[in-house]
């Protein structure tokens, strides 16, 4: 052997402990994930991701190849919440609520603690149509604008594990229930009028709540709504002074709950 085959070959053993190591540890990580569930545990434990990133930092400090490595690591914990992801919902989680109940803040959530992907329905409309929402209520009219949320959560359909953030309206429509329940969980965040009016008051990218920014305002439309919004919900997430962390928390316990009895 010359001395390129010989590197070549550690190389390669260092590949295959690398392999072992790496299989070893996502079958870890869903006995972790199995444990908790057993236990009745907290799923969403944010501190031991924390601790593990000071672990990193303090082995590799003054070291070569810092911000290789912490690359590497950094794509491992992506991996590992995605493998608790998959095994905790094989199916897409759809937020519907009132505007300012909370779905675009838990939707980045869900994002950053289990690698989730977003589909933002107002964003992605607005995108695909180079057009504000605003511009297309104004220019084609709401059954438009209905359509093309209806059509987006067809497309939906054939993906797993996303997170889909619905624009307040989509649930006042009764083929978008149809068409979300498909291959999707309802989770339906609420908050009082009085919380609502405390989280946008400061905000005006919601025409719907621009000059109507009180109380009765908001109690009225969202009484308007309620029924529709119930009527779509697998499950119902009351927000009020709870954290997001919280929120995932009961969000994760009770679509485990409805699985269990399906
Ligand atoms: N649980 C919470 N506690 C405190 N503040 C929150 C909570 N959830 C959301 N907020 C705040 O309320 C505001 C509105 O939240 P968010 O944008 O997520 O609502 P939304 O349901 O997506 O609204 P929209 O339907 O208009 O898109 C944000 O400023 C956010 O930081
Ligand atoms: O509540 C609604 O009807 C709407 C809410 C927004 O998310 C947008 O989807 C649009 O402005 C309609
Ligand atoms: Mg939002």
């Amino acid at each position: 052997m010359n001395q390129l085959e010989v590197f070549r070959e550690s190389l390669g053993q260092c590949d295959e402990i690398l392999l072992d190591a790496l299989l070893m540890r996502n079958r870890i990580v869903e006995d972790i994930m199995a444990y908790k569930e057993e236990h009745d545990l907290p799923i969403l434990q944010p501190e031991q991701e924390a601790k593990q990133k000071k672990w990193l930092e303090g082995r590799m400090e003054g070291r070569r190849h810092k911000n290789e490595v912490a690359a590497v690591f950094e794509e491992i914990t992506r991996n590992s919440k995605r493998i608790q992801a998959r095994k905790l919902f094989d199916y897409n989680i759809v937020l519907i609520g009132f505007m300012g109940a909370g779905k675009s803040t838990i939707s980045e959530f869900l994002k950053t603690v289990f690698a989730m992907e977003v589909i933002e329905m107002d964003q992605i409309i607005a995108e695909r149509q180079s057009m504000s929402i605003s511009d297309i209520f104004e220019t084609y009219g709401e059954e438009y604008f209905r359509d093309l949320e209806t059509n987006l959560l067809i497309e939906m359909q054939s993906k797993k594990n996303m997170v889909i953030s619905c624009g307040g309206g989509v649930p006042m429509r009764e083929r978008n229930v149809v068409e979300m329940k498909k291959n999707g969980r309802v989770v339906l965040l609420t908050a009082k009028p009085e919380t609502i009016l405390n989280r946008v008051k400061d905000n005006h990218d919601r025409p719907l709540l621009e000059g109507n920014k009180t109380v009765p305002f908001i109690a009225d439309l969202m009484e308007k709504r309620r029924e529709k919004y119930q009527a779509a919900a697998d499950i119902v997430i009351e927000t009020d002074d709870k954290s997001e962390l919280e929120i995932c928390e009961e969000l994760v316990k009770k679509l485990r709950a409805l699985d269990s009895e399906n």
